[in-house]
């Protein structure tokens, strides 16, 4: 696939006149070219949105909100195409794009679309003092949107969509390892009649392309998803120029399981919580905690439930694994597995640790999925995030134990908790540091609800109208009579 920018309704060839290979993780070979876009394209990007702001920003919410809806209806309309560019571009199973990618893409467009009718500012009668204060939400302006590869039409519309329904005008860059369904989404925004110059799509690297982004002076916000170690960077250089910042970053969250819980449910949704996605989503429970009364128990159980997970093809149907998505990142990964191999006092490895060889498609970045016992929680499996398909498994005690192993790391993106104690289920939710918590479920999601972290999990929230609140400005307007 030739992917090209998209700027002003138009597929744009990158003035930087630089392109990276874009790689197949299913088979490691290069199946086509994007743009390295640079400053010159990101300004381009931004003289396009800058132009139809005023147009955009003045254009009714009932018309904002039609144009959103046709987009969330062609994403479905297109769900096929676009699913199967998902797969190809990510190595997810093509079965995983079709049943959540794809269809939350254009719930995103459908949620805003909606919610953005709904979205009513507030105002203050000073009772006494004759003055009445009503509060404006203007849009800011031309804002950013920065996205990952693991999601990736997915958590790119999470940004891009409640950006446009506000009224803003943006410029957005998917990552470049995953920017298929990006440069799809062009055509079908421009086919839903979203005005030229509304959303821009500028393709390339972090440092060349993303940085200028975070960099332009007059691109006011920046919404980002990915690394914390990116995360930091780009809040170290937005900050002095006063941006608004929303950054979810990465996760090593708790999977806290009581000897109380509904046990089947439980191991189901554990297999799903752990290994998803090949474990690359900020939310997998990548440290799991379970009560010293059925560690053995689960400890067998989960195991071999992992055993039969089918590693494979993202395009054949049994696959409950695909590929990781490159090469470097599978590296990173079995760094980890090969500290684990080497350190046998602090870790056994339980299944798991090695590279997969899928017949005909022996090139691909494959892993087992690896289950590893640890003796601590303060080794490095549970303290960085891995981010692939390795979870982590030690006993607790008691509901203080779970809480101190819980807590002892510097992320706070999500916890899951499984028991039946509604007592404890109140301690512990109030207890726990994290920005969701999950109780006897996982990535159970209502998008009106607050999304985002605390600690080195980010700053700020998505999702419902925070978005909203967070890609408009309040003014208050303050009257006396
Ligand atoms: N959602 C999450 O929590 C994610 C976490 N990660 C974590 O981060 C680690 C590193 O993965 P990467 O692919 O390097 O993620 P990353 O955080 O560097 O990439 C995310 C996005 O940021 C962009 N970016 C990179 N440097 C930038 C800069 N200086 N200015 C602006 N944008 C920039 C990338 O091009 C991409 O679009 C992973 O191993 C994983 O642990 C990665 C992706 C998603
Ligand atoms: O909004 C959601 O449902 C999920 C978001 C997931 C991420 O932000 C992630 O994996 O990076």
């Amino acid at each position: 696939m030739d992917i090209t920018n998209f700027i002003n309704n138009e597929e744009q060839i990158p003035l930087s006149g630089f392109w990276l290979d874009n790689y197949e993780p299913a088979t490691g070979k290069i199946y086509g070219e994007i743009p390295n876009s640079n400053e010159d394209d990101v300004e381009k990007a931004y003289q396009a949105a800058k132009a139809t702001f005023p147009l955009w920003s003045n254009t009714t919410i009932d018309e904002r909100s039609k144009i959103m809806l046709r987009i969330a209806t062609l994403i479905e309309e297109n769900i096929e195409q676009l699913a199967a560019a998902e797969s190809r571009d990510n190595g997810k199973p093509l079965w995983l794009a079709k049943a959540v990618d794809i269809p939350r893409a254009s719930s995103n467009f459908r949620f805003y679309g909606n919610a953005i009718t709904q979205y009513a500012s507030k105002s203050h009668e000073s009772i006494g003092k004759n003055t009445i204060n009503y509060t404006l939400r203007k849009p800011i302006g031309v804002v950013g949107c920065i996205s990952p590869w693991n999601l990736p039409l997915y958590l790119f519309s999470w940004k891009i969509a409640p950006a446009i329904a506000a009224g803003n005008c943006v410029v957005a860059k998917p990552s470049e390892v995953t920017p298929a369904t990006a440069y799809l989404l062009g055509e079908i925004v421009k086919k839903a009649g979203l005005p030229a110059g509304v959303l821009n799509i500028v393709h390339g690297n972090g440092a060349s392309c993303g940085q200028a982004i975070v960099t332009h002076p007059h691109i006011k916000a920046i919404s980002f998803t990915g690394g914390t170690t990116t995360g930091a960077h780009i809040a170290r250089t937005a900050a002095p120029m006063f941006k608004k910042l929303s950054l979810e970053l990465g996760g090593k969250n708790p999977n806290l399981i009581f000897a109380d819980c509904d046990y089947d449910k439980m191991l189901d949704t554990t297999v799903r919580s752990s290994f998803a996605n090949q474990g690359q989503i900020c939310l997998c429970g990548s440290r799991i905690f379970v009560q010293q009364d059925i560690y053995e128990r689960f400890k067998t159980d989960f195991v071999n439930r992992i055993k039969k997970l089918t590693v494979g093809h993202p395009e054949q149907s049994n696959t409950k694994v695909g590929a990781v998505v490159s090469a470097s990142h599978r590296e990173k990964i079995e760094e980890y597995l090969a500290l684990a191999k080497a350190e046998p006092k602090n870790y056994t490895i339980l299944t798991g640790g090695n590279r997969v060889t899928v017949a005909n498609f022996e090139g691909g970045y494959y892993l087992e999925p690896t289950v590893i016992e640890v003796s601590s929680n303060d080794c490095k499996l549970n303290q960085e995030e891995i981010f692939g398909p390795v979870v982590t498994i030690m006993p607790f005690t008691d509901e203080a134990h779970a809480l101190e192993l819980a807590n002892g790391t510097k992320y706070g993106l999500s916890a899951t908790l499984w028991t039946n104690d509604l007592s404890r289920t109140m301690r512990m939710t109030q207890e726990i540091d994290a920005g969701i918590v999950w109780v006897n479920t996982w990535l159970n999601r209502d998008l009106r609800t607050p999304f985002g972290g605390v600690k080195d999990s980010g700053v700020g929230r998505e999702g419902g109208f925070e978005a909203l609140d967070f890609f408009t400005e309040p003014k208050n307007v303050c009257i006396e009579y």
